[in-house]
């Protein structure tokens, strides 16, 4: 079975081809045959492509375009075409699985993809105006290249946090908000879940006996309160605006902002995109969005830089620290994602305020290249795990799920 996954992030899209002996999902993540990234926080109508291959084939090049539904279809054709070429013919993929940012109060599980289901995509889009068109984008993409027929499923990120309880849940607005669906929702879930699953294995442990505070930092971050396998807090909300700082995203300000740039008469589109676009390391630094390049930034003196990362870290362990309440309590903390797996300081200079709970990582642990680690010292009551989140092996497993149950007879 040739499973296509297309993973559209805020700053990029990830995509990869997994080829499987038979329906039956492995008990490890398999390599993919083919991999691919487009990445379009370079330069303005830039996007840079990557391909890599199980081969060790690699292809890089950048694409000048404003399309980003050329760019997929560009990559996809690199499945079929040149030194990258996985397979034959791109009608041997059987189903593609796609990332769905804002499943809206509709879809609390995945599903395979109708009209229907796109349609409701596009008007959760205002919701989520970074990602579900993006998202929307790859579907009708595939549908050009490979006809409507093809099995496409839509795997949310809003799905693993469906059963928060409802105090985590509802905003203290007017209740009829509530009842309009204006609510707290939650996003990186299929990230949250799957190093849930994968810390539990890290530590020889039943899911359904750890609390865990899962950090997904990456261009967009969030947390969740994982309590027996199950999301009882997040940290973004409505929409994945909310919550920690990020790479161009405010996170939560307050409120009386927004009231005062409408009365100083911002339109809606201005407001959006201070926030979604303009805020986070971007806006406070001036210099990036990218933790890599305020990093090097910091190390020539940029005082910035130095205050974007600090308001970062300030507001990343004041969240963590909810979390924990939350939880009653914590055996691990969890860091994944681009800036999670990949920025040592940022986990020693969170890990050091939890020190009081006797908290402690081993530096050269820390410092370690390899991802899903423990860097807690043996005697650290609570754990600290580094994992890469696969996001997209678990899209492929809700693709076997779901095409298993569509053939089942009823
Ligand atoms: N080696 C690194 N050191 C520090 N930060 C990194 C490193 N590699 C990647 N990152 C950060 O990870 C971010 C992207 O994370 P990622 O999870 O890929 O984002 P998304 O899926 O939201 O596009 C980048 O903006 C960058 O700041
Ligand atoms: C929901 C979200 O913020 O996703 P990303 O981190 O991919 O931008
Ligand atoms: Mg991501």
């Amino acid at each position: 079975m040739e499973i296509l996954v297309l993973n559209a992030g805020s700053s990029s899209q990830k995509s990869c081809l997994y080829s499987l002996k038979e329906d039956a999902i492995p008990l490890h993540p398999p390599a993919p045959l083919w991999e691919a990234q487009i990445d379009w926080t370079h330069h303005q109508g830039v996007a840079e492509l990557k391909v890599k291959t199980i081969n060790g084939v690699v292809f890089q090049e950048e694409l000048n375009t404003q399309s980003r539904l050329e760019t997929v279809e560009y990559m996809l054709q690199t499945l079929q075409q040149g030194e990258t070429k996985v397979i034959d013919s791109l009608a041997e993929i059987d189903c593609v699985g796609h990332r769905v940012v804002h499943g809206g109060d509709k879809y609390h599980d995945s599903t395979l993809i109708t009209k229907e289901v796109k349609d409701a995509i596009a008007d959760f889009a205002k919701f989520a105006p970074v990602h579900n068109p993006a998202n929307l984008e790859g579907i009708v993409a595939i549908e050009h290249i490979l006809g409507e027929k093809v099995t496409q499923v839509a795997v949310f990120d809003t799905a693993f946090h469906a059963q928060m309880p409802e105090a985590a849940i509802v905003y203290p607005l007017p209740y009829e908000f509530y009842e309009h669906g204006i609510r707290r929702y939650g996003f990186h879930g299929i990230s949250h879940q799957y190093v849930s699953q994968r810390a539990a294995q890290i530590l020889d442990k039943d899911l359904t006996s750890l609390k865990l505070v899962t950090c997904h930092l990456g261009n967009g971050c969030s947390l969740a309160a994982v309590k027996n396998g199950y999301s009882i807090d997040t940290t973004m909300g409505f929409t994945p605006t909310a919550g920690l700082m990020m790479g161009t995203r405010s996170g939560d300000t307050d409120p009386g902002i927004i009231i005062d740039l409408l009365r100083r008469g911002h339109t809606g589109e201005q407001i959006d995109d201070i926030f979604n676009r303009r805020s986070g390391f971007l806006g406070l630094s001036g210099i990036s969005a990218d933790m890599r390049k305020i990093e090097e930034a910091i190390g020539q003196g940029n005082s910035r830089a130095k205050l974007a990362y600090d308001v970062y870290i300030h507001i990343l362990r004041s969240f963590i620290g909810a979390m924990i309440a939350t939880l009653e309590g914590v055996d691990a903390i969890v860091f994944t994602a681009g800036v999670g797996e990949n920025a040592a300081n940022v986990r020693a200079d969170v890990c050091t305020s939890f020190a009081f709970l006797g908290l402690k990582i081993d530096e050269e642990k820390n410092n370690h290249r390899p991802v899903d680690r423990d860097i807690s010292t043996p005697d650290s009551p609570i754990k600290v795990l580094v994992i890469h989140t696969q996001e997209d092996w678990a899209i492929a497993q809700e693709c076997i799920r779901l095409t298993q149950l569509s053939t089942v007879p009823s």
